[in-house]
C-alpha cells in the first residue's frame, strides 16, 4: 500500500489483507463522516465513556482553530523580544513539554530567535545545572500544565519564581507565563503572581494531543519556527484525513488501522528507527501511543532509540516503523529494514521533507492513534493508571511531612560495591540477582529501564549498551526512560497495558540538593518519592520489578553493574 501523496508506504506482506479489511470495514460503518462529527460509538458503547471521549476531541480542529491565533502569539513573541529576554526555559511534564523539546530538538535555532530549554525533572543535578546556565533576570518562564495541577510544573514554577523575588522583586512575575486551561486552579495563582501572560489553552484538547495548541506553539514561536507553515502542514492533513468530507485514501485512518491490526495480531511493539536528527519524536509519539493505548491489559508498546538489527534479532512481535528526511537517504537503514520485511516483519515508511512537516506527522500520529483505539476497542483519551503513581506517591509525601523522611525500601536481595539491589528475586551478589531477575523473560516480553538520574551523555550511553546487551541475549524488545518525565507518558502502559514487562528502576543520591519554597522537601526528596511510588504501582499491578539504588556516583556505579549484568546473562541458557 502506498500513500503518495503523503509519503508513506506501508509493506505489511501477509497482515496486509487484514489491514485492508479493517479499513474497508470501517469505511463500510461510514468511519469518515461519524469520526468527524466527533461520533463516540466508534470507541464504546459505554454512555459514560462516550461522554468523556467526545470532551476530549477538541483537537481534531486545532490546526484550523489556531490557526487564527497565530498573529497573536507572533506580537507576543516580538513584545518579549523587545523586552529583552534572551532565553526562554518551558516547565511542565508529559504532553505540556514533549511537542517543544521535539521543536527544539529538530530545527536549528534562527538568528536573532531565543535559546529555548525545556524542564521536566525533579531531578535536583539537572535543575541546578539548568539554572546555572541561565541568564535569571534575562529569562522567560513559561509554566505550562492543563490541569494546572501536576505537582511538578508547580514546584519548577515556584522554585524559579522565588529566585527572581531575589533579584526582581515585586517584578518577578514580568518573567513568567502560564499556559493553562481556562478555570484551572493555577489561573489564579499566576494571575495573583502579576505573570506577563496567561495563555488560555482550550478544554477539550487531552495533554498528548496538544502539540498544536498553545503548548507547542507557544515555544516554537519563541523559538523561531515559522508556526503558520507548521499548522498548514497539519491542516493539510486534516483535509487529507476526511475533514471536510469523503477521501478515498485516509493517511491517519490506514496508520492506525495497520497499528491496531497488528497490534491485535501480536506485532505489538512498534519499533520506531529515525535519523539522529530526528530521534526526539520518539518521546513524543512514546506519550501519545503508549497512554493512549496502554490500558485494559491491551496496548501498543513503542520502542525508540534501539539500534537497527538483523531479522533474527528480533521475535514475532515487532512492526518498524522508520520517519525519515527525504534528503537524507540513510541506505543502511533502509538496507536493514529490506532484510526485515524480506523475513516477514511488517514495516512503514515515512518520510518527510523538512522539519516543517512535523506539523503534518504530529496530526497524522493523531489521527492514527484514535483509530488504533478503535480497533483495539479502548479509550484511547483517558490514562487511568497514571494516577496510581501519582496517589502512591502523594502518600508518600504525607509520610515525609509528618515523619520527615520516606520509609526505607526494605532490605536489599543483593548490596555490592555500593550498590543495592531491591526485588523479588534472589541470588547470592548483584549478578546472581541480575541473573535470577532476567531468568523471567519470555518470548513476546519487554524490558523497560527507568533512570531517575541527571541524565548525561555518559549515563546515555551505558543504559543504551544495558539494552543491547538485554535485547542480543533474551531477543526482546527493550525501552528507557528518565524518571519522572516518562511517569506522564509510557507510565500508563507500563502498569495499565499487557503483563509483559520487566522494569528495572535506577534511583541515585543527590549530593546537590535543592530546597522547594513553601514545602517541607526537596527536589530530591520528591524525585525519590516519585520512584518509590512508581515502583509500588508496578507491584501493585503485579509487574516484575527490580530496583537499583546506585549510590552518590551513578555514572560509575552503572558501569559495575553493567558488568555484572554480562556476568549474569552469561549464565542464562
Ligand atoms: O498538562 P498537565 O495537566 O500538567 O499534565 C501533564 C501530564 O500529566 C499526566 O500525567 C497525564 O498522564 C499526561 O497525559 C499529561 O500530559
Amino acid at each position: 500500500m502506498s500513500d503518495a501523496s503523503f509519503a508513506a508506504t506501508y509493506h505489511l506482506g501477509q497482515y496486509q489483507p487484514a489491514v485492508e479489511a479493517e479499513i474497508n470495514s470501517l469505511n463500510s460503518q461510514d468511519f469518515t463522516n461519524r469520526f468527524w462529527h466527533k461520533d463516540a460509538t466508534l470507541w464504546t458503547q459505554n454512555a459514560e465513556a462516550q461522554q468523556s471521549i467526545r470532551s476530549f476531541m477538541g483537537w481534531l480542529d486545532s490546526p484550523e482553530v489556531l490557526s487564527k491565533a497565530v498573529a497573536d502569539i507572533k506580537h507576543f513573541v516580538q513584545e518579549v523580544k523587545a523586552a529583552g529576554f534572551q532565553h526562554v526555559v518551558v516547565m511542565g511534564m508529559g504532553g505540556s513539554t514533549m511537542a517543544p523539546i521535539v521543536f527544539q530538538r529538530s530545527f536549528r535555532q534562527g538568528q536573532g530567535d531565543l535559546p529555548l530549554s525545556i524542564l521536566d525533572t525533579t531531578d535536583p543535578g539537572t535543575v541546578a545545572e539548568l539554572e546555572a546556565e541561565l541568564p535569571l533576570r534575562h529569562t522567560l518562564f513559561i509554566v505550562a500544565s492543563k490541569s494546572g495541577t501536576t505537582a511538578e510544573p508547580l514546584a519548577f514554577g515556584d522554585y524559579f519564581y522565588d529566585k527572581m523575588k531575589a533579584i526582581k522583586s515585586d517584578k518577578a512575575g514580568e518573567n513568567f507565563v502560564a499556559i493553562t486551561d481556562p478555570g484551572s486552579k493555577f489561573v489564579t495563582q499566576a494571575t495573583q503572581e502579576g505573570y506577563r501572560k496567561i495563555f488560555l489553552n482550550f478544554a477539550e484538547v487531552g495533554g498528548r494531543f496538544s502539540a498544536l495548541t498553545y503548548f507547542g506553539l507557544v515555544p516554537a514561536a519563541l523559538y523561531g519556527i515559522n508556526i503558520g507553515a507548521l499548522l498548514h502542514g497539519a491542516v493539510e492533513m486534516m483535509h487529507a484525513c476526511g475533514s471536510q468530507g469523503p477521501v478515498a485514501d485516509n493517511p491517519g485512518l490506514k496508520l492506525g488501522a495497520a497499528m491496531g491490526v497488528l497490534a491485535k495480531q501480536g506485532r505489538d511493539k512498534l519499533t520506531l528507527i529515525t535519523p539522529e536528527n530526528l530521534g526526539s519524536l520518539g518521546l513524543w509519539l512514546e506519550q501519545l501511543l503508549a497512554e493512549s493505548t496502554g490500558k485494559e491489559g491491551k496496548g501498543i508498546l513503542p520502542v525508540a532509540g534501539e539500534p537497527l538489527g538483523r531479522p533474527d534479532e528480533y521475535g514475532a512481535d515487532r512492526v518498524f516503523v522508520y520517519v525519515g528526511y527525504d534528503e537524507f537517504k540513510d541506505q543502511a537503514s533502509l538496507d536493514k529494514l529490506t532484510a526485515l520485511e524480506q523475513a516477514g516483519h511488517p514495516v512503514i515508511i515515512i518520510r518527510l521533507s523538512e522539519p516543517m512537516d512535523l506539523g503534518r506527522e504530529f496530526y497524522r500520529w493523531e489521527i492514527g492513534t484514535a483509530v488504533a483505539g478503535i480497533v483495539l476497542g479502548i479509550n484511547p483519551f483517558d490514562q487511568p493508571n497514571v494516577q496510581a503513581a501519582k496517589t502512591a506517591t502523594d502518600k508518600l509525601m504525607k509520610e515525609v511531612t509528618e515523619k520527615g523522611q520516606l520509609p526505607s525500601p526494605g532490605q536489599p536481595a543483593a548490596s555490592q560495591d555500593g550498590i543495592s539491589y531491591y526485588g523479588d528475586v534472589t541470588g547470592q551478589d548483584a549478578a546472581g540477582v541480575l541473573q535470577a531477575f532476567f531468568q523471567q523473560a519470555q518470548p513476546g516480553n519487554f524490558m523497560t529501564l527507568q533512570a531517575y538520574l541527571h541524565e548525561t551523555d555518559a549515563l546515555n550511553k551505558d543504559l543504551a549498551e544495558f539494552r543491547q546487551l538485554v535485547q542480543d541475549k533474551l531477543r526482546i524488545a527493550t525501552t528507557s526512560g528518565y524518571g519522572p518525565r516518562f511517569l506522564h507518558s509510557t507510565g500508563q502502559y507500563h502498569k495499565g497495558g499487557p503483563n509483559n514487562g520487566l522494569f528495572v528502576q535506577f534511583t541515585a543520591d543527590h549530593p546537590q540538593d535543592l530546597p522547594l519554597p513553601g514545602r517541607t522537601y526537596t527536589f530530591g526528596t520528591f524525585e525519590n518519592a516519585q520512584a518509590q511510588g512508581d515502583l509500588q504501582a508496578l507491584r501493585d499491578n503485579g509487574r516484575r520489578a527490580l530496583h537499583i539504588h546506585l549510590g552518590p556516583q551513578p555514572e560509575q556505579a552503572l558501569q559495575t553493574v553493567l558488568t555484572a549484568l554480562k556476568a549474569a546473562l552469561a549464565h542464562l541458557g
